[in-house]
């Protein structure tokens, strides 16, 4: 385990945060994670003591986090990097791929045979969850690899899914995009997430003098770690309590 980040200075830093796995804890289907008012009041509460200076970097889509965060924060990116809504209020999408709709409906014929299947379409990517179809795991991963292939798709492992993703910016690229923009520019990004989409993020923020946080075990390029959500909501409020 990477040893676990001081408090953080609240006027210096430009804080990133992952959702699934990092703010929120893994449930067995996308649907179960819903909004919450204690970890929505700590975001609240963050960004406001941050000058606005925080962004949620996410797998999922920005409506999809705005869904579970209530819109308590205002700077998201979305489906990876993909989607990128700024601190303004402007939004960058990039454009789906045209080969996404036959993809899609592919899956979920699939679904209909195997019912456990969770076909989770956003548009610029889709998301094939197999948590309930575990014997299926390997030839899911070589139907979406084959897929990838032919279409000219980015494939994204995860947490019990395989995404397709149009090809385009990752959460590296969105974490560089924020950084070059008010209120974020000049301050030291730290990103904190936990899979390996958030690598990406881990490498922009060190290579921008800042630090990242990973959650749970595994290898990593961030400098830090912190074992669970749990740990990473006291260890946030602490950063709160620290200021005051
Ligand atoms: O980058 P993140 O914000 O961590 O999003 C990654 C993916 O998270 C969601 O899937 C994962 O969490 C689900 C709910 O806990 C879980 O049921 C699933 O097995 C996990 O893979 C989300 O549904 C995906 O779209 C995100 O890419």
């Amino acid at each position: 385990m990477k040893p676990k980040p001081e408090p953080l200075d609240l006027f210096k830093v430009a804080l990133f945060l992952d959702l699934d796995g990092t703010i929120a804890p893994i449930m067995p289907r996308p649907d179960d994670v819903e909004p919450e008012a204690a970890r929505n009041g700590l975001l609240k509460a963050l960004n406001d003591k941050l000058g606005g200076r925080l962004a949620v970097i996410s797998g999922r889509s920005v409506s999809a986090v705005d869904r579970i965060t209530e819109g308590a924060v205002a700077s998201v990116a979305g489906a990876h990097g993909l989607e990128r809504r700024t601190a303004s209020g402007l939004c960058e999408n990039t454009q789906a791929h045209a080969a996404l709709d036959s993809v899609v409906a592919e899956f979920r014929a699939l679904n209909r045979v195997l019912e456990g299947l969770i076909v989770e379409d956003k548009g610029v990517s889709v998301a094939v969850h197999y948590r309930h179809e575990p014997d299926h795991k390997t030839n899911i991963i070589g139907l979406a690899t084959r897929m990838a292939e032919t279409h000219g798709l980015r494939l994204q492992p995860g947490h019990e899914v395989i995404e397709l993703r149009t090809p385009g910016p990752n959460k590296g690229d969105a974490i560089r995009a924020f950084m070059c923009e008010a209120p974020f520019i000049g301050h030291v990004p730290v990103f904190v997430g936990d899979d390996l989409t958030d690598e990406v993020g881990f490498e922009a923020v060190n290579s921008l003098g800042g630090f990242g946080v990973r959650v749970g075990a595994g290898a990593s390029v961030a400098h830090y770690g912190l074992k669970d959500v749990p740990a990473v909501t006291a260890w946030l409020e602490e950063s709160l309590l620290c200021l005051t």
